[in-house]
């Protein structure tokens, strides 16, 4: 595997992929999101940070239509998105992990790459249910074979995804949401439950796979290293708003960012 450095300054003058304007999603009483606004630049690495329960991962839901919001939207290359279901979405080009991992347990790594085609494949999901045609099935299973090559698992393929470690796992879940071809990839906290190793070589596989598939990348991280050596620019919520928006070290720097961590 090779480490490539950050395309900081390519990813600059790139054209804005994702735009998030006002985006706001009330729970009751609850503003879980609160008129947030960002741009995210064709090939970024783009980090989003912040306590506990600031309102991230209902970001991300209101990003892949899993939660309508209230107000406000999501374009996506210059296309609204707002309002679309989460397969149309996933279908036009977002995809995203989970920070609970939903693989399907008793079924093989194979399986899962191959199932997670189905919204890409011309027979679509009745296919992936009542079965392809031929050449289908051998484009899907070649491919399927290509991804876990690509996460390293191509060695386990016909082992259960319930037997795999948490690393590996969430390497599986990586290869399955690169399997609808996307443009932009969404990983919610993927560091979590892996060992030392595995998280150090995560920054340099996550470069690899935005070059090789040539994506913009946004990622939930609590792991403060991993998310200043990894991405262009950060974003920070705090009791769902934008606190701050930046790069990593002028994040950091931020005394609204050091306030919100400390008061956390
Ligand atoms: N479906 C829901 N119904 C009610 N409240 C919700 C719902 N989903 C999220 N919330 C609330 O919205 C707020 C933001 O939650 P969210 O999970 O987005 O935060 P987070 O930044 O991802 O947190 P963490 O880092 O702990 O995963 C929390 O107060 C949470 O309890």
């Amino acid at each position: 595997m090779t480490a490539s450095l950050p395309n900081k300054n390519a990813a600059q003058e790139a054209p804005v992929l994702l735009s998030v304007q006002h985006l706001t999603r009330r729970f009751g009483g609850l503003v879980a999101v609160n008129d947030v606004s960002f741009e995210v630049r064709r090939g970024e690495i783009f980090g989003l940070i912040g306590p506990n329960g600031a309102g991230k991962t209902t970001l991300f839901n209101l990003m892949t239509g899993l939660t309508p919001p209230s107000s406000g939207s999501l374009s996506f290359g210059g296309q609204m998105m707002t309002g679309l279901a989460p397969h149309q979405i996933a279908a036009e080009g977002i995809s995203r992990t989970f920070q609970n991992i939903r693989l399907f347990g008793p079924l093989s790594a194979l399986e899962n790459v191959k199932i997670a085609q189905h919204t890409r494949t011309r027979a679509g999901l009745w296919a992936g249910i009542f079965g392809r045609d031929k050449a289908e099935e051998r484009r899907v299973t070649l491919r399927a074979w290509e991804l876990l090559d690509l996460v390293g698992l191509s060695e386990r393929a016909g082992e259960q995804a319930a037997n795999f470690s948490y690393g590996d796992q969430r390497r599986l879940e990586i290869a399955r949401a690169l399997a609808t071809q996307p443009r932009a990839l969404l990983l919610d906290e993927p560091a979590a439950g892996m060992n030392t190793a595995e998280k150090s070589v995560l920054t340099s596989f996550i470069r690899e796979v935005r070059d090789r598939f040539d994506l913009t990348i946004m990622v939930i991280e609590h792991h403060v290293p991993l998310v200043m050596n990894l991405c262009d620019r950060v974003a920070v919520l705090n009791f769902g708003e934008l606190i701050a928006i930046g790069d990593p070290a002028s994040v950091q720097r931020d005394p609204k960012v050091i306030e919100a961590y400390l008061g956390a």
